[in-house]
């Protein structure tokens, strides 16, 4: 009986042990998977990086006037377009296109992409559909072409007749029509559009299909719209005809994801320099009264930008109402223009913004793709954007006459966090504002190199500032105001003591504003702990201490959703904690300029871990 107990009791402990085991293969599967993944998406970077950098001889190769087609595209360039000369990858991405590849051009905003398929589109005399993300962008470019005398059509939901025309006429083996414009949704929705875009494509007639706006396809680009994933689906089906993608921001990452959803591994790559020599980079930090940065905007629209044409971007449509009423009852022409307005109330704004009679637009970022008014000389950012390719598309309206434009970004401490509250659904939302808060943060390297970095863009590496942005002025100038590593490690220790407090004495999360407040000694006094100081430092180098250790990822973000709106606290990190325990404390900040690295050094002798930080 005995020996029997003494067997089950075995058996138990074995079968526990294996349970455990199983657990952990379970564990290990899910990291090998993840590592895999990872793995996967790295290689795929390396291919994109190394396709990137031979793009300038595969431009050579392809931008030569060799082809059957050469002299069509040079007269058509000068009959219909009335211009001489092709731009720099404009007749590289036609050869290509025309030789079967597919292509990924990727120019900024007013390079010239649309040309590249206006052309290929006559010289094909077959259909060219192309998906654009916003049905005001394609009314823009179908007056363009109407004026040039290109036919192009849209599938209008409002004129059913013209509709079904145009849709029955996709299976003629003459289409009458060249350029075909769809959303996205209109393709994935509208099961006949697909069924006679099959016609048209087994009569050899599809010729091209150019995603505009191309990084909405990707989870890494700015703007991911679902629907777009429907695309390669698309190019699945009409696997032979080749594939234009169009955009003005992608880094590399965002290039190599577009690749490997769409398929398209062989595709060319050609990339043209961000770089915009005319415009002027500086960030101005705020406290957090609002009426401050909005009497600095008056008294620049008043003076330095009197009689000048603009642009003013906020994130929520609340703001720009205010800012709008705020610079009227100054007595400056400024309208609103956001999603929810009328159409017609829209481009009444745009018209009279374009002809000159309005000085400024304030607007949320649905006032952007396909502006084309050369004369803008300032974009103030009265908030900051969610993340860089917002920042660069979005000041990039400003100076396409190349004369000189400013762009100019208030940053406050609370903006960071409503915009993290406004992403924190959105696909790499977080990582997104936070490099862009680190870009704002960033007060020494030239702002021009550190936007070149974000985008690879190793052209513009090589181009000279010239004292175009702040920094660099100001390191001419010798103002400098680092922070020093002290400073943070300090800081860091306070700040883990009263998030602790809150949490043990009141249960309570603290938001950015609550965390700094009680920091400087304000606040509930029950929630400040006795043995923590009010700090030594002004408020604005506090809060610059504070998102400095959250863009670090010593502090954290975690988010809870109440009825009306998403409330962010923060938080100490695992990152932060478990740097303490394998350092038995001794974690050192190193504040080495130039270098965004977190390294971790674990040297026996010194047992510290080095932590760099601009
Ligand atoms: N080779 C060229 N020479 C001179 N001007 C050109 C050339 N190619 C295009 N342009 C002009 O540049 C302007 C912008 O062209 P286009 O609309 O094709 O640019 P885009 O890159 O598609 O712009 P967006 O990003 O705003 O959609 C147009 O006025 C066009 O006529």
């Amino acid at each position: 009986m005995e020996r029997l107990r003494g067997l089950q009791i075995e058996l138990s402990r074995f079968q526990n042990e294996k349970c455990l085991i199983d657990e952990e293969i379970g564990c290990l599967r899910q990291k090998r998977q993840k590592l895999l993944e990872k793995i996967s998406e790295i290689r795929l970077e390396i291919e994109t990086y190394q396709n990137l950098s031979n793009s300038g001889e595969i431009r050579d190769k392809f931008s030569n006037e060799t082809y059957e087609w050469s002299q069509k595209a040079q007269s058509l360039l000068e009959s219909v377009f009335g211009l001489k000369q092709f731009r720099s990858h404009q007749l590289a991405a036609i050869n290509a296109i025309l030789s079967g590849l597919d292509v990924l051009l990727i120019m900024p905003t007013g390079g010239g992409k649309s040309l590249c398929f206006q052309i290929t589109s006559l010289i094909t005399g077959g259909l060219t559909i192309v998906v654009s993300p916003l049905i005001s962008l394609i009314e823009d470019q179908l007056s363009t072409l109407k004026s040039l005398k290109i036919s192009a059509k849209i599938l209008d939901k409002d004129n059913k007749e013209e509709s079904s025309k145009i849709l029955k006429s996709l299976e003629q083996s003459t289409i009458p029509f060249r350029i075909l414009y769809v959303t996205p949704e209109k393709l994935k929705h509208n099961s006949m559009l697909m069924k006679q875009l099959d016609k048209c494509y087994r009569n050899n007639n599809l010729k091209l299909i150019v995603i505009d706006e191309i990084h909405c396809l990707s989870t890494w680009g700015h703007n991911f719209r679902r629907d777009y994933q429907f695309l390669t689906q698309v190019h699945r089906q009409f696997s032979k005809t080749p594939i234009l993608g169009l955009t003005a921001t992608a880094t590399t990452k965002t290039i190599s994801d577009l690749i490997n959803i769409l398929e398209i591994h062989g595709c060319c790559i050609f990339k043209d320099s961000f770089y915009r020599s005319n415009l002027r980079y500086s960030i101005e930090w705020q406290n957090n009264s609002t009426d401050d940065d909005l009497d600095r905007i008056i008294e620049l629209l008043m003076t330095k930008y009197s009689g000048q044409s603009g642009l003013i971007y906020c994130l929520k449509i609340t703001d720009v109402d205010s800012v709008v009423q705020k610079l009227c009852q100054k007595g400056i022409k400024a309208s609103p223009y956001y999603a929810d307005l009328p159409i017609e109330m829209k481009n009444r704004t745009y018209q009279k913004w374009i002809h000159d009679d309005l000085q400024v637009i304030v607007a949320t970022i649905a006032f952007g793709m396909g502006i084309n008014k050369s004369n803008v000389r300032f974009v103030i950012h009265y908030q900051m954007p969610k993340s860089l390719e917002n920042y660069y598309q979005e000041t990039g309206r400003a100076g396409r006459d190349n004369q000189h434009a400013d762009c100019l970004l208030f940053m406050k401490y609370c903006d960071v966090f409503s915009t993290l509250s406004i992403v924190y659904d959105e696909y790499h939302g977080r990582d997104n504002v936070l490099k862009m808060v680190s870009f704002c943060l960033n007060q020494t390297e030239c702002r021009k190199k550190l936007l070149a970095k974000h985008f690879n863009d190793d052209e513009w590496l090589d181009h000279q500032c010239k004292n175009q942005c702040d920094n660099c002025q100001k390191s001419n100038t010798n103002n400098d105001d680092d922070i020093e590593e002290k400073d943070l490690h300090q800081s860091m220790m306070q700040l883990e003591q009263i998030i602790s407090n809150a949490f043990d004495k009141a249960e309570k999360r603290l938001t950015a504003f609550k965390l700094l407040e009680l920091w400087m000694g304000k606040g509930e006094k029950k929630l400040r702990p006795t043995n923590v100081k009010p700090t030594k430092f002004e408020r604005e180098k506090a809060e610059k201490i504070i998102l400095n250790l959250l863009v670090k990822n010593y502090l954290d973000i975690n988010y809870s959703q109440s009825r009306y709106c998403i409330i962010t606290y923060l938080v100490v990190s695992d990152h932060w904690r478990s740097l303490k325990t394998t350092n038995d404390n001794n974690v050192r900040f190193d504040s080495k300029r130039n270098s965004d690295a977190i390294k971790s050094s674990n040297s026996k002798r010194s047992k510290t871990a080095t932590i760099t930080i601009e």
